[in-house]
């Protein structure tokens, strides 16, 4: 059971069915890689387009950078092919050197030379007379809002400030293909988010592909136009956000964007029972036993009201009486946690502004039906 189709999914498949219509910019095919007889990249397939962002999106370990890697051709696959504008980059035959491939990088520490001012590290990359690629730098380093600093020297500048001279550096030579490798993570919270809204703002004026390699989901919500999840070396889910959001591939997919509850049942008669009543398990034959996904913002909070209890909408089911364990305010919204009466299992709700109830309050829970997601347990 899946969110019934709002605007917003018919948005996101306008936008994906344009996008399928551009040309690809990069395009990798069937991409592997072991180390030391460990696969880490296993058949891994993606593509970006001009001016788009692709988010390579996972835990630590999952095989992420080792992909950037081998697209920058300082790691070498052994199995798959990685064409740039149709033309191979690499493959079993082929391998242009890293130099030759028209990438640009950007990673964490993004080492500007310290003894070189703001000008000359922008310019370093660039070929031809210093007039111009001094020209060049300058242009961009006003695009970055760094024009009053471009005689200054790296030490001079605070955090994000040298971060923007690295993207300037890094695209003054018109990559192509941007590969970026948790690029913002070293930043503060405040800086981080207009640092990542003009960086992409640069890079889509000047018609750049992106792969951005994140492990953090909303980095990756607020950054792409598409996600590729990945997972054991494996892409597990590649879409819009909105489609990842709302309808993840398994149960550790929808875990990946927030916190969930699990609701465990029994299918019997295509139905599962749960202290919400009846779900729906649809083509789950009998005995499967299935988990009920939802996230605790989908989960609503009532009243008793003065003993009729709690009055529950056509969306939200049967409620099901539970007594606060704990209540945490987490800035915007407030975090409640539950024990339900009927079998003593733990349930999360998230509620917008200050919501603290005391522990011990009875209250009633409803699950919004159309925000669940029922798989088969793994
Ligand atoms: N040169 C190497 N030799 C041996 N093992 C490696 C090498 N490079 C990476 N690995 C292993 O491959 C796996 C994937 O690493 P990778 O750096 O690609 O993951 P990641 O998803 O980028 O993780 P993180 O987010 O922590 O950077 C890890 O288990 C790592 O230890």
């Amino acid at each position: 059971m899946v969110p019934s189709e709002t605007m917003a999914s018919r948005g996101a498949a306008a936008a994906a069915a344009e996008r399928s219509a551009k040309p690809l910019r990069l395009d990798i095919q069937s991409l592997s890689k072991a180390f030391a007889g460990r696969t880490v990249v296993d058949d891994v397939t993606l593509s970006v387009a001009a001016g788009e962002v692709l988010c390579l999106l996972g835990p630590s370990g999952c095989g992420k950078s080792t992909t950037l890697r081998m697209i920058a051709g300082v790691e070498t696959q052994d199995r798959g092919t990685i064409r740039l504008d149709g033309r191979v980059l690499s493959d079993g035959v082929t391998s242009v050197p890293p130099e030759g491939r028209s990438i640009g990088l950007m990673f964490q520490d993004f080492a500007l030379f310290p003894h070189l001012s703001v000008t000359d590290n922008v310019a370093f990359g660039l070929k031809g007379r210093r007039a111009e690629t001094h020209r060049r730098a300058h242009r961009l380093l006003e695009r970055v809002g760094l024009a009053a600093h471009r005689d200054a020297f790296p030490h001079e500048l605070s955090g994000g400030e040298q971060q923007r001279v690295a993207l300037a550096r890094a695209i003054a030579p018109k990559p192509r293909v941007m590969l970026m490798d948790e690029p913002f993570s070293g930043l503060d919270n405040r800086l981080r988010d207009g640092i990542r809204d003009d960086t992409l703002d640069v890079l889509r004026e000047e018609g750049t592909a992106v792969l951005l390699v994140t492990h953090e989901p909303e980095e990756a919500m607020r950054m792409a136009d598409e996600i590729a999840l990945m997972r054991g070396g494996r892409i597990v889910q590649r879409g819009a956000p909105y489609n990842l959001y709302n309808s993840p591939h398994d149960k550790e997919a929808a875990a990946f964007f927030s916190d969930i509850n699990v609701i465990p049942g029994e299918v019997h008669g295509a139905l599962t029972e749960t202290p919400f009543g009846q779900f729906l398990a649809p083509g789950q034959p009998d005995g499967t036993r299935v988990d009920i996904v939802i996230r605790p913002q989908h989960v609503r909070i009532d009243f008793d009201r003065a003993g009729r209890g709690p009055n529950p909408t056509a969306l939200d089911g049967s409620p099901a009486r539970a007594i606060v364990v704990r209540s945490r305010f987490i800035g915007k919204e407030s975090l409640v946690e539950f024990r339900l009466d009927l079998d003593g299992s733990a349930m999360s709700a998230i509620v917008p502004s200050v919501f603290l109830p005391k522990p011990g309050t009875p209250l009633w829970l409803m699950i919004r039906r159309d925000r669940c997601f029922v798989f088969p347990r793994s």
